[in-house]
């Protein structure tokens, strides 16, 4: 197990989420950013006369929102309807905004990108579609609440022009934020998983466990950690060649898999070493398990020594508890091999 100057950070087990995070960011500024304007345009321009008190209100009740939002850490969690429900706000603000300046025609009608922006950043590409009709939708009521001669030509084709640059750019964004999320998964599985087996890698097992064994500790219930170390790998490579080392070890690895439940860790902790590590099972569940594992290699070419150590009976640091199951698995190797030894036993227990 890693010391305290282990120098590789942690890994990143959500990706999506801590992209999500990072997106939020930018859409508080996206937001500020539409405050910004619309404030330059009310003191560039002037207010547009009998709307001038609604449009402040707005402006104030869209600014506190922002704010709130971002001072709330609404994101905390993978939240994507909040998400959703920060961009239906802007258009509904976006739209109030063209209403009462009567922009709709004017280059104040593309402000929508900013929140099919947003949409396409964080929440994908149908839900960008979907806002793409949703201010298609806006753009019709606008033109219907205004002055009917504004149902130009010349008119309607420059929303259809803006809503089609909405929609490259929203497509755009979102294929390549689902590009990102791709690689991130696929930079997560060669950052965590043994290429050869498939199991978790010995920097994941140390990242996984370290929750696992918080939580014991905190309901007090035990876990088992299990070491397993093939006997003769070496023998296996010289005599058979290093493919069939290979199988072997895949072998090993698929038996490790089929026995274990799916809230076990399971990892090559590096060479013919494995490791196990079982939530809620004491030190005679494990062995048990165990004990049914070599009955099920009796009569393949499968060799491998196993110790095990117990939550909180041998131990209650992480690190203790590895390395009693280390040595554990050395007295069973020292015995024989082909056998399981629990830590506090003085002699290993014959599995025959
Ligand atoms: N085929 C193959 N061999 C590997 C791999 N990783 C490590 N080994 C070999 O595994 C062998 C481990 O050697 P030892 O630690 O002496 O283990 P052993 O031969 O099983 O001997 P004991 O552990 O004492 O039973 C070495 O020869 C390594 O080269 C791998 O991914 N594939």
């Amino acid at each position: 197990m890693p010391g305290q100057d282990d120098p590789l950070p942690p890994l990143v087990w959500d990706p999506q989420r801590v992209q999500i995070r990072g997106f939020t960011t930018g859409l508080y500024q996206i937001e500020w950013l539409l405050v910004m304007l619309v404030t330059f345009y009310l003191v560039a321009l002037g207010s547009p006369g009998e709307g001038e008190g609604g449009m402040l209100l707005a402006l104030v009740a869209y600014f506190g929102f922002s704010l709130m939002a971002s001072q709330l850490r609404f994101f905390g969690d993978r939240q994507r309807w909040l998400l959703a429900i920060h961009t239906w706000v802007m258009i509904s603000f976006i739209t109030w905004f063209l209403y009462s300046t009567q922009g709709v025609t004017g280059p104040l009608a593309s402000l929508y990108l900013l929140a099919v922006v947003t949409s396409a950043l964080t929440l994908g590409v149908q839900a960008t579609l979907l806002e793409v009709a949703a201010i298609a939708a806006c753009y019709l009521l606008l033109f219907q609440l205004g002055d009917a001669k504004l149902m130009t030509p010349a008119n309607l084709a420059l929303v259809g022009s803006n809503l089609t640059v909405f929609l490259i750019v929203g497509y755009l964004i979102s294929a390549l934020v689902h590009a990102i999320q791709v690689s991130n998964r696929l930079l997560l599985a060669m950052a965590s998983q043994d290429p050869l087996t498939g199991l978790f890698n010995r920097r994941a097992f140390d990242d996984l466990a370290r929750p696992i064994h918080a939580m014991a500790q905190r309901s007090q219930r035990p876990y088992s950690m299990i070491v397993i170390d093939m006997d003769g790998l070496k023998t296996i490579n010289d005599g058979l060649g290093h493919d069939a080392g290979d199988r072997a070890l895949v072998d090993l690895a698929q038996r490790l898999r089929d026995c274990a439940r799916s809230s076990d860790l399971v990892a090559r902790y590096g060479g013919d070493e494995f490791v196990l590590l079982l939530p809620d099972t004491d030190a005679d569940g494990a062995r048990s398990m165990m004990q049914r594992l070599l009955v099920s290699v009796r009569e393949s070419d499968l060799c491998f020594s196993i110790g095990v150590a117990s939550y909180p009976e041998h131990g209650d640091r992480l690190e203790q508890l590895f390395s009693h199951a280390d040595r554990a698995m050395y007295r069973s190797k020292a015995s024989g091999g082909s056998r399981v030894s629990v830590q506090d036993q003085a002699q290993p227990e014959e599995h025959e």
